[in-house]
C-alpha cells in the first residue's frame, strides 16, 4: 500500500489558470470552424513523493491536460510551474535541461519502445543523452534499472517485442526513471494489462516512489487502479476539475454529484464475482456533452439528478473545503 504523501514537501508542479482550445471543423464538410475547450481554467499542484491522479470519462481532458504539463502542446492560456520555473513560454532549447527531470510512461509500451533496439539500448539511451553518467558506466547504470524494475540482467540483449505486456511496461518504467526525474506523467500506464499484472506494476510504482520520492501525474479512467495509487484525485469533467480532494475522503465521502456517479458505476467488489457487473448505484445517464457547444452554468447540470435554475445560469467555482477537498457544485457548497 501507499505510503502518506510526505510533508511539508516541496511543490514539484504548479498549474493556474490553465486552458487550452483547438479549432476544429464543425461539420465534416469542415465549413464553419469553432474553438473547442479541451482544457478550460484548471489549477493544481503536486508535491515530491506525491501521487494526483486525474480522473474522468472520455473526453473530460485528462490527456490534454497530460500533454500541456509535459510541454508536447502549448497551452492557450495559464501558467505551469515545473521545478519553480515557468516553464509555459520557455522555448525548447532552454526547456532541454528541465526535461531530464520530466519523464513520461505511456498506455501502450510496445508502441513507444522502438522494436528494433535491445533492452539495454532502449535503457542506455536517456543515460547517454542526459549525460547522466561516463560511457563506462553505463552497463552497470543499465543492469541496476533493470533490478529496480524486478527484471534479470540478461534480458539488456533482447528486443521489447520478446516481452509480455507487463514486462515491456516495465522497460517503459525503467526508461523514465533512466534520467533521474522528479516528475512521472504517467498517461493510463496499466490500462492495456491483465488485472493481475496491474496490480503487480502498481505495486512497482509505488515502491518506486517510497524509494526515491517520485511526484507522479497519474491519469487513468479507472478508479479502482486510482483508489490504489494516489495520495490526491481531480475528477475532470469538460475540461474542469470539478472535485480535488484526499483519495480516502474522495472515495469514501464524494460531494460532487459526477464524482457520485462515477463511484456508483464502479463495480462493487464485494459482488463483482458473483455478480460479474453488478454495480452499487445507478451510475450516469446520457451521454457527456460536446466541448464544442457546453451547457451554459455548471456543464454537469445536464446529467445532474440535484441541478437548480442556478445551475443554468452560473458556473460553480472549485471552492476549498476542509484538507484540501474541493468542489465546484452550487448545491453542494451550499
Ligand atoms: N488535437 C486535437 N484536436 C482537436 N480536438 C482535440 C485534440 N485533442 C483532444 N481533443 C478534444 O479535446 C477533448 C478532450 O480530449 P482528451 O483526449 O484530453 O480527453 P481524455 O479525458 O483524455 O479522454 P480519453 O480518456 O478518451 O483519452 C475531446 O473532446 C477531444 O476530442
Amino acid at each position: 500500500m501507499l505510503q502518506d504523501a510526505p510533508s511539508p514537501a516541496e511543490t514539484v508542479l504548479d498549474v493556474a489558470g490553465l486552458a487550452k482550445s483547438f479549432t476544429v471543423a464543425r461539420s465534416w464538410l469542415g465549413r464553419g470552424r469553432k474553438s473547442l475547450r479541451a482544457v478550460d481554467g484548471v489549477d493544481f499542484s503536486i508535491r515530491r513523493g506525491e501521487t494526483l491522479s486525474l480522473v474522468g470519462e472520455s473526453g473530460s481532458g485528462k490527456s490534454t491536460l497530460a500533454r500541456l504539463c509535459l510541454k508536447l502542446i502549448e497551452p492557450t492560456a495559464g501558467r505551469i510551474q515545473l521545478f519553480g520555473r515557468s516553464i509555459e513560454s520557455l522555448p525548447p532549447r532552454a526547456m532541454r535541461p528541465l526535461r531530464r527531470n520530466l519523464q513520461m510512461v505511456f498506455q501502450d509500451p510496445f508502441a513507444s519502445l522502438n522494436p528494433r533496439l535491445t533492452v539495454g539500448q532502449i535503457l542506455g539511451e536517456p543515460i547517454r543523452n542526459f549525460r547522466i553518467a561516463p560511457e563506462a558506466d553505463i552497463a552497470a547504470r543499465v543492469e541496476a534499472l533493470l533490478a529496480r524494475v524486478g527484471l534479470p540482467a540478461d534480458v539488456v540483449s533482447r528486443r521489447a517485442h520478446e516481452f509480455s505486456g507487463g514486462q515491456r511496461q516495465r522497460i517503459g518504467i525503467a526508461r523514465a526513471l533512466a534520467p533521474e526525474p522528479q516528475l512521472i506523467v504517467l498517461d493510463e500506464p496499466v490500462s492495456a494489462l491483465d488485472v493481475s499484472v496491474q496490480a503487480q506494476v502498481l505495486n512497482l510504482l509505488g515502491d518506486l516512489q517510497a524509494q526515491a520520492g517520485y511526484a507522479y501525474l497519474f491519469v487513468s479512467h479507472d478508479l479502482a487502479v486510482v483508489r490504489h495509487i494516489s495520495h490526491r484525485v481531480a475528477v475532470m469533467y469538460l475540461g474542469r476539475i470539478v472535485e480535488i480532494g484526499p483519495v480516502e475522503r474522495l472515495f469514501s465521502a464524494p460531494r460532487h454529484p459526477y464524482t457520485e456517479a462515477l463511484l456508483a458505476a464502479v463495480p462493487d467488489p464485494a459482488t463483482r464475482h458473483r455478480a460479474g457487473t453488478r454495480r452499487r448505484g445507478t451510475g450516469l445517464r446520457g451521454e457527456i456533452p460536446s466541448p464544442i457547444d457546453p451547457p451554459s452554468g455548471c456543464a454537469f447540470r445536464t446529467r445532474c439528478p440535484l441541478a437548480t435554475e442556478r445551475c443554468a445560469r452560473e458556473r460553480p467555482a472549485l471552492m476549498a473545503g476542509k484538507d484540501g477537498h474541493a468542489v465546484a457544485c452550487h448545491v453542494r457548497q451550499d
